[in-house]
């Protein structure tokens, strides 16, 4: 089935609903988890979630990664932004983190069951469709600001633009 793209206005465009990932990296590998609830539930994606209100993308990022995972990560480094116009739920501007070093230990929990996967073993069949257009690319150190219009669980378009080294 084709599906017709529709319109957006990125001049004016606003993402109601602020969520942030974020992917740790050490030895060769990144942190990642199944997730089990919330938006994308079954699917592999980094740990994240949702901004509260008047809490910062970092205070976020870490706060997530302590309920899902029982982990800090220290001194997150942003990345980038991604906007998704969804069809089906509020469009969501998500602000990507990563990070080298974390305290605690990697637990699972009622929200996530976490996964240390190697490098080139990114399971994106698993995963959100966006991913393969920016992950790689991120882990390898690339700043980017995406923007990806979804209908459902499927990506009809995006757009991509690397921050230059
Ligand atoms: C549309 O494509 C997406 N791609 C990627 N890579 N990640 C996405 C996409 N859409 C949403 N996400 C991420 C962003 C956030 O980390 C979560 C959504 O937040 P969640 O529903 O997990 O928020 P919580 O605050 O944890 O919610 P609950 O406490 O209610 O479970 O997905």
């Amino acid at each position: 089935m084709v599906m017709a793209i529709r319109e957006v206005d990125w001049q004016h465009w606003h993402g109601e609903m602020p969520a942030t990932l974020m992917f740790v990296v050490q030895e060769g590998k990144v942190l990642l988890i199944e997730k089990l609830r919330g938006i994308g539930k079954g699917k592999v994606n980094g740990p994240g979630g949702k901004i509260d209100p008047g809490e910062t993308p970092e205070q976020c990022v870490v706060r997530e990664c302590q309920e899902e995972l029982h982990i800090t990560p220290l001194d997150p480094v942003k990345m980038g932004e991604l906007c998704f116009a969804m069809s089906d739920i509020p469009d969501i501007h998500c602000h990507v983190f990563m990070a080298t070093r974390y305290e605690g230990v990697p637990t699972a929990t009622e929200e996530a069951i976490p996964l240390w996967t190697d490098l080139d073993q990114i399971p994106y069949d698993r995963m959100w469709e966006d991913d393969r257009c920016w992950l790689a690319g991120m882990l390898a150190g690339r700043k980017f600001f995406g923007r990806f219009i979804f209908e459902g669980e499927t990506m009809l378009w995006h757009e991509l633009d690397w921050q230059a080294h």
